[in-house]
């Protein structure tokens, strides 16, 4: 175990009876990292956290906080304080009273317990609804009053589990900043689930992708978007341009994939391409690395002949929706300035390239 590391899972699985909702899962959350979990539905992201949270008995394996088994010890138990945002709020109290519950048991003074309350309503942006029974919020001002009482004990670790989900657009913007700034401050190690990568890429140090109770990659934003390691990963993010074929040439920093549209090259020093020769695999090309052109472009890339099938705006940025001659969908997405000087029109015909160093490799499962 690194000795940076506050969490570690070692070989945990978690079983419902026959069905496995967690498979042999290894990995580590540092002390002060935020970490997202993401993944589709059913996929035990929240099985994880209960886990994490003592909330649910690993089947196998072990779960260390500091170095010290946790597996059988209860939450209230432990060293380290861990706190689940999710925990209902208590209705015969009201916003500030809430807050203030867990200090009270803690048992900090009248005066210093209203101070602390205060100033986390303040910096949650609900002061005005300190007085406000809880039937009486809606559903986002209920999950920043959670928020609060989590954090008004400074807890070592906090557990989320899509925290953000009732706000609407512009408050969850701005709320992702400001948890983001808290976690920074405080330095309490964050766990947090999502169905949202808006929020899990900008807001985390790293990302765990799972799949039917798998982790499928583990990585910074960064690292995760440039290079997904699984055709799922890829498919799961939606921002890249999936191809599959045969891997015919390797060595020489190259390798060539034939694919139903053609031979596409790729630049790769990676090792791992050797061992793909000869098998099948997807190439992975994001779509803001994917251009467009009226004609065949020359050098080093790979082109596919496409027409326009569709566009979509999102502020300066356009998506370009395209298919190739046998139905492959393939997605631009660019700037409005560097789209300008072509001819955008449903049914035009164009032409997809990338260069070669931008395609990424990655075994079929
Ligand atoms: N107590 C339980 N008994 C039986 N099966 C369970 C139990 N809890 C969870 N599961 C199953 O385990 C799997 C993982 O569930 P989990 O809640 O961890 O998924 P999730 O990734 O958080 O999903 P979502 O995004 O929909 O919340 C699901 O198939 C679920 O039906």
């Amino acid at each position: 175990m690194n000795k940076n590391a506050l969490v570690s899972f070692e070989g945990v699985v978690k079983r419902f009876g026959e069905f496995v909702a967690v498979q042999r899962m290894d990995f580590e959350i540092g002390k002060g990292e935020f970490l997202a979990i993401m993944g589709s539905s059913g996929c035990g992201k929240t099985t994880t956290l209960r886990m994490l949270a003592g909330l649910e008995a690993p089947s196998e394996g072990v779960i260390r906080l500091s170095g010290k088994p946790i597996n059988d010890l209860p939450t209230w138990s432990r060293d380290t304080p861990m706190v689940w945002q999710s925990l209902a709020l208590f209705p015969f109290l009201n916003v500030i009273e809430n807050v203030e519950f867990a200090l009270k048991m803690r048992g900090v003074g009248k005066a210093e317990r209203r101070r602390r309350a205060e100033q986390w309503l303040d910096r949650m942006q609900i002061s005005e609804f300190a007085g406000r029974n809880i039937s009486q919020l809606s559903g986002g001002q209920r999950q920043r009053v959670a928020l609060a009482r989590s954090l008004v004990v400074e807890p070592e670790i906090l557990l989320l589990d899509e925290p953000l989900s009732a706000l609407d657009a512009a408050l969850k913007v701005r709320m992702q900043s400001v948890l983001k700034n808290l976690q920074r401050e405080t330095g309490i190690t964050f766990v947090y689930v999502t169905h949202s990568q808006s929020e899990a890429f900008s807001m985390a140090d790293r990302v765990v992708i799972m799949s039917r109770g798998k982790i499928e990659q583990i990585g910074t934003p960064q690292e995760i978007y440039r290079t997904p390691r699984t055709r799922f990963v890829a498919n799961f993010l939606g921002s890249s341009n999936i191809f599959t074929g045969n891997v015919v040439e390797t060595g020489d920093g190259r390798a060539t994939l034939e694919t139903p549209m053609g031979a596409f090259g790729l630049v790769s020093s990676e090792q791992s391409t050797r061992a793909l020769m000869g098998r099948t695999a997807t190439l992975t090309v994001l779509d803001t690395k994917t251009n467009l052109s009226r004609t065949m472009p020359t050098g080093r890339v790979n082109a596919v002949p496409v027409r326009m099938i569709g566009e979509e705006f999102i502020g300066a940025t356009a998506t370009i929706y395209l298919e190739t001659g046998d139905g492959h969908e393939i997605r631009v997405q660019k700037s409005h300035e560097e789209l300008a000087s072509l001819p955008l029109q449903i049914g035009q015909e164009l032409v997809a390239y990338w260069n070669e160093e931008d395609g990424h490799l990655v075994p079929e499962e």
